[in-house]
């Protein structure tokens, strides 16, 4: 199960971004190249585990939560919609502070309203302060958020998020050390 992206995960570089250990990796990057394979592996193993029949649209951030949430989007053909970190000044943007482990930015959310129904597809969770605070503003808009699913997930940020009662779904769990990346657990595995 996922072999593609447990296999692809030992092997990445680790470099530093003051503190923070980054690892870098086709799925959180874009670098190296994208193996179409891998996203299909994800993309399959996401429509197997989430209950796609009740989701009007696929959320993700950019960059990186892109080429996953994509390939679902395709599969599934449910719409894709995309935090962006520019702003549109359209009717009803709604704004949100992003804080990492590495930098602060803003996002901006547009094209969604009241009662959709929506699963959150990110690249990776590590602080958890992009998802927190995306999910914080979903709620000010009134979406109902049926899944969160992030490909890669590091740390313990992702328990911030069951303070608003939202369990995420991640694939692969890692440790990441200075020297290297290593596997602590794959979802659906005990
Ligand atoms: O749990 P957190 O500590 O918030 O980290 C996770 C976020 O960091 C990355 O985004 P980034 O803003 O680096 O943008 P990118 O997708 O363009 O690389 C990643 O895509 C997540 O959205
Ligand atoms: O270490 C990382 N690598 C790539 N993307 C990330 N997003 C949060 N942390 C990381």
């Amino acid at each position: 199960m996922l072999e593609r992206l447990k296999s692809s995960l030992i092997n990445s570089p680790v470099i530093k971004r003051g503190e923070y250990n980054y690892f870098i990796h086709p799925i959180s990057d874009g670098v190296p190249s994208i193996d179409p394979r891998l996203v299909e592996e994800i993309s399959d193993y996401i429509n197997k585990i989430t209950d796609m029949k009740r989701v009007d649209t696929i959320l993700t951030v950019e960059a990186m939560g892109i080429p996953v949430a994509n390939a679902l989007s395709l599969k599934t053909g449910i719409p894709l919609t995309i935090v962006r970190k520019r702003p549109y000044f359209l009717e009803g943007e709604v704004e949100l502070s992003q804080s990492t482990g590495y930098s602060k930015g803003v996002l901006y959310i547009n094209g969604l309203k009241r009662g959709d129904r929506i699963i959150i597809v990110d690249d990776v969770i590590s602080t958890g302060g992009t998802l927190l605070a995306l999910v914080k503003a979903l709620k000010t808009i009134g979406v109902e958020v049926l899944d969160v699913i992030s490909v890669i997930g590091r740390g313990d940020g992702y328990l911030k998020l069951k303070e608003l009662g939202v369990e995420p779904k991640i694939l692969v769990t890692i440790d990441v050390g200075e020297k290297g990346v290593e596997i602590k657990h794959v979802f659906g595995d005990q």
